[in-house]
């Protein structure tokens, strides 16, 4: 299969006046022709793998034969005049995250994936607390939010209870036990948006601190973590950020945490100084402390080009753009929910909605293997929910429209 110049895919002749519009007036329109995608799919699986950037290959090869292959071990120190040494890529690549998801710089550490990254902020959380003992969660939460949690908490020797209450539910049970707040701001099910800024400030009132999972919002849509006084946030590097598979995560802890905040896998390169080889440990300034390994350089190579997608961008445009996007979307595919009983789980007002819209379907499992199969591609999750991501970086409305027409002819049983 080749990987096209998608702005080469046709526009369809039936496309209404209306979405061509649209697209004539997306002021982000441009951005399309910085993705390689095959030709002939409407590609709507971002927000759980982010498709290539056109800079990536070529950041590799570069990376592979000219820092690793000729420069061997001098380039973890070499051109840092120009930054370009492998010392400091993991702080290159956490200042342009920060500017995604209203952080500071030295706010935020990029290493290692989404789930070491929850148990590093929950333990340093549960540890700011020490005389409360709930875990205040999402009944729904991703799996390892729950799991990371269950695993701390048992080294803890089970002191604390997880406690579980539907998302729509989480306000309600703050109280003056809560030690912390463990919440995914967008649920990858349903794509229903929590207030994180209204029940950080909630949390606040109550004591607890706040571990937001930003794995369904970060390059999505504006986040403002300090604007709305998070304390500690995660989130993927390979869903909106494009990072690629398994692209390190990222580790947000707000500024006054630092000082008091334990880090639970203190490595040597959190280390304030790691080649003075010291028999203790001694932090690292700001969130840097936090990742203790090696840095994975290949692949925050390829997250530091991918990011470059978002230079110049406006998220706010990016926000307008998703939500027109998915008012699309649920607009089109409103007749198909009644003729063929699929209902939407996705919340319409535009506060409570992420970047997906999500149905539930009878048959879910089998009409989504026959949309991939004609080139839609989304994402069954359990137990009967089609899933369809939209990232305003690369998507048109004329893209809404194929997808709709091929959701259509599978509902209606057509062959393709
Ligand atoms: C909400 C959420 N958190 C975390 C993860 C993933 O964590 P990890 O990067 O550790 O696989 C995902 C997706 O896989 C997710 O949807
Ligand atoms: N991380 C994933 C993987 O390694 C394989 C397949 C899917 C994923 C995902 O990211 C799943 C995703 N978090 C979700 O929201 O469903």
């Amino acid at each position: 299969m080749t990987l096209t110049d998608t702005q080469t895919t046709p526009v369809p002749a039936d496309l209404p006046a209306d979405l061509l519009d649209l697209d004539a007036r997306d002021p982000l329109a441009h951005k399309r022709a910085e993705f390689l995608l095959p030709a002939g799919v409407v590609y709507l699986d971002g927000n759980s793998l982010g498709p290539l950037h056109r800079s990536v290959p070529e950041r590799i090869e570069r990376v592979l034969r000219g820092e690793w292959g000729e420069g061997l071990i001098r380039s973890w120190t070499a051109n840092a005049e120009a930054a370009l040494d492998w010392m400091a890529l993991p702080d290159r690549v956490a200042a342009k995250i920060a500017r995604l998801i209203g952080a500071r710089p030295h706010e935020v550490a990029v290493g290692d994936s989404t789930s070491v990254n929850l148990f590093k902020a929950l333990a340093a959380a549960l540890a700011l607390v020490p005389d409360r003992r709930v875990i205040l969660t999402d009944a729904d939460n991703f799996p390892t939010d729950l799991y990371v949690a269950q695993g701390l908490n048992a080294l803890l020797g089970g002191r604390y209870e997880l406690r579980r209450v539907p998302n729509t539910e989480i306000a309600a049970h703050l109280s003056l036990e809560i030690a912390v707040t463990l919440l995914t701001e967008v649920d990858y099910r349903t794509g229903r948006r929590l207030d994180l800024a209204g029940l950080s400030a909630q949390a606040r009132e109550h004591g607890a601190l706040t571990v937001w999972d930003l794995a369904h919002s970060a390059g999505a849509f504006e986040v403002d973590l300090n604007g709305a006084g998070a304390d500690f946030a995660v989130g993927c590097g390979y869903k909106y950020l494009n990072g690629g598979p398994g692209a390190p995560a990222f580790l947000f802890v707000a500024e006054r945490h630092h000082a008091g905040a334990p880090v639970a896998l203190s490595g040597w390169m959190g280390h304030a100084d790691p080649f003075e080889m010291a028999r203790d440990f001694v932090p690292a300034p700001g969130a840097r402390r936090f990742v203790p390994g090696t840095p994975q350089v290949l692949s925050l190579s390829a997250l530091d080009a991918a990011l470059d997608a978002f230079e110049g961008v406006e998220m706010a445009e990016l926000r307008a753009k998703s939500l027109s996007l998915t008012d699309t979307f649920i607009g089109l595919m409103e007749p198909l929910c009644a003729a063929h009983g699929l209902m939407l789980v996705t919340p319409r007002a535009h506060a409570q909605r992420g970047s997906q819209v999500s149905y539930r379907a009878p048959d879910a499992q089998a009409v989504m293997r026959r949309l991939v199969e004609r080139g839609v591609i989304g994402d069954f999750r359990t137990p009967d929910i089609l899933r369809f991501g939209f990232t305003p970086l690369y998507h048109s409305h004329a893209d809404v429209w194929r997808a709709v027409q091929g959701i259509r002819a599978v509902l209606e049983g057509q062959t393709p």
